[in-house]
Order: structure tokens, then sequence, then C-alpha cells
């Protein structure tokens, strides 16, 4: 849905980003993650035009970019940025409804989209005549995100949104984004210089280092099979298995034939990584699991977890 080809940026004569060939692809969550300065929101910028690319070709939906009026190009993409740039003397609800306000959507659309949405992102509609300064990081977070989404975009940039915010919310916002993404099935392109961000969040993950892809593929490619020395050692080797076992499930790894055991169960789709802090915590060696209806459908042994492909890519 998405394409770049040989896209390259230069500011005053130093190179930005060079060749870059990328596939964003229609319904994915893609995250660009590498360290500063390596190019991610240049090449974030460049989707909506908010940089424009030197050279090379960037399609949208068939459509070179530069063909498209920006505005156009702008109104079918929503943006959410770190630093939020929510209007302060408006209430939530006018900053959420600024672009379905444009666009000249009647009244009662407006008041309806508002009222979604709130509810879609967890906002009390006690917030709705709220000003952003009465809000905290979080919420208003919440209401970029909101706002980005207001007129049904199909895509959405967003660009270290959750970057200053403290772990616990920002891990609510987190588990946020992904049910979002699951029910209204958008192209998400996300830039985050946090590997468990990325980790969580990506079906696909571009790792940059100095305005090149490094490697590109599942976040479990990148993990066991890293290109080159630096897409390991950026992952960090001493964290790998804890990283992959965020990425496996309860249900990969059940006992199905074995329903016996007793006590709190665990859920199917749970990470294993969450799996092994309730052994931990309740110091066990097997727990019952439930599906997604809360059925038994097996158990999870704590010797299971690193067995199988954690324990062989851990090996190597
Ligand atoms: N408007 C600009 N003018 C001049 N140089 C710029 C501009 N925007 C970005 N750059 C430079 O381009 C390079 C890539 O910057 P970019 O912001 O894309 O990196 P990044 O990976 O998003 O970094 P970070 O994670 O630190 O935000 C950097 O060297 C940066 O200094």
């Amino acid at each position: 849905m998405i394409e770049f080809h040989d896209v390259s940026k230069e500011f005053a004569g130093q190179t930005a980003v060079k060749n870059l060939n990328l596939r964003f692809e229609e319904g994915a969550f893609s995250v660009l993650i590498g360290t500063s300065g390596s190019g991610k929101s240049t090449t974030l910028k460049m989707i909506n035009r908010l940089v424009e690319h030197d050279s090379g070709l960037i399609r949208f939906a068939g459509e070179e970019i530069r063909s498209l009026p920006v505005l156009e190009l702008r109104r079918r993409m929503g943006y959410a940025i770190q630093s939020i740039g929510l209007f302060p003397h408006w209430t939530v609800a006018q900053n959420i409804a600024t672009v379905p306000q444009l666009q000249k959507w009647s009244r009662q659309k407006v008041a309806d989209r508002v009222d979604e949405l709130m509810a879609l992102l967890g906002l009390e509609p006690a917030l709705r005549e709220r000003y952003p300064h009465q809000l905290s990081g979080g919420q208003q977070q919440r209401v970029g995100v909101a706002r980005a989404l207001a007129a049904n975009p199909e895509v959405l940039l967003m660009d270290e949104p959750f970057g200053a915010l403290d772990p616990v919310t920002r891990s609510a916002l987190q588990t946020e984004m992904t049910r979002i993404h699951r029910i209204l099935g958008r192209t998400i392109i996300l830039v985050t210089h946090d590997i468990d961000e990325a980790l969580r969040l990506a079906d696909r993950l571009v790792l940059m280092d100095n305005g090149e892809v490094v490697q590109q593929g599942t976040p479990l490619e990148l993990l066991t099979r890293p290109a080159t020395d630096f897409v390991r050692e950026f992952f960090g080797r001493s964290e790998l298995g804890v990283r992959l076992l965020s990425l496996r499930t309860v249900g990969e790894y059940l006992r199905p034939q074995d329903r016996a055991v007793t006590g709190d169960p665990l859920q199917a789709q749970m990470s294993l990584r969450d799996a092994l802090s309730a052994f931990v915590a309740r110091q066990c060696e097997v727990l019952p699991v439930v599906d997604e209806q809360g059925a038994p459908c097996g158990t999870l042994h704590f010797r299971d977890l690193l067995a199988g492909e954690v324990e062989r890519e851990m090996a190597t």
C-alpha cells in the first residue's frame, strides 16, 4: 500500500536517508526502529510530505505521492506525534473534531464520531469539555490518537507517540493500540526507539541505521535471523531469551490433552513472558490454560517455556 523505491533525502548536503526500498502492507502494523538520527522520523514524514524526498519514488495505493494534492494526501493519513500538538484553547471534543469539521461533516455526525472515538480510546465522557492542560499526559496522548483517527484515515502515522509517558501509562496505551489495530484493521506505521515497544506492536519491523535500512521482516525474523552483527547487538544478546518469550503465546506451547490441573488459569493468548511472571509469582511448575471464551484448553508446563524454537535460538 505504501512503497519506497530508492528514496533518498539530504538536508543541507548531509544525507538523512539513502536508497530506501520499503513496502508497508495494507492493514499491517509496521514499526520503524533504529538508533538516534538514523532517519526514522524523516522516513515517516516523507510519507505525508511533511518532508519532501529528493529522489526515488514513494507510492501510496499505487500513486506517486507527489502526484496527489498535499491536502488530499494528508486527509487520507492520520498523524500522531509525541508532542501531541493539541490546540490549547479547544476542548477535547473540539480537538478530536478538527479534521471532520474541516471536511464539513454535519454537527450530529461530528458529535457521534467524537463519542465513538472517546469510547474507543477509553476516554471518559466527562472529559469531553475539558481543555488539554486539564488532562494527564496519557489522556492527552489518547486525544491525540483519537484526533488522528477522526476522519477515518486509510493510514495512521505515529512518531514516538508514547515517548513522554511513564512506563505504566505507556504500556496501557500500547495495549490499546494493539486492540484498536485489531478492531479497525488500519495500516499503521509507528516510529520508536524502544525495542520492547517495537516487538510488542509490530507485525513488521524496519531497522534503520545511519540513514539506511539494515533489515526488515517480522520481529521473530530479526531476533532469530539477524542479518548483521549490528542487528544482533541492537536487540541485545543478553536479553534475547526474554524478548523471544514476548513474541510467543501460551497457546503455542500448551499441552492440550492435559486438563487435570487446577488453579487460576492462564489465557491461551497471553505472551510466554507474562506466563513466566505468573510461574514466578505463584511458584509452581504447571498451570491450567483457558481459551478466549474461558473454556479449559490444556496446561502449560514451566519447563516447556524454554523448549522448541526459543531454546534452539538461544543456543546459537
Ligand atoms: N529539518 C531538518 N534539517 C536538517 N537536518 C535534519 C532535519 N531533520 C532531520 N535532520 C537530520 O537528518 C538525520 C535523520 O534525522 P531523523 O530525525 O530522521 O532521525 P531519527 O532516527 O528519527 O532520530 P531520533 O530517534 O533521534 O528522533 C539526522 O542527522 C538529523 O539531524
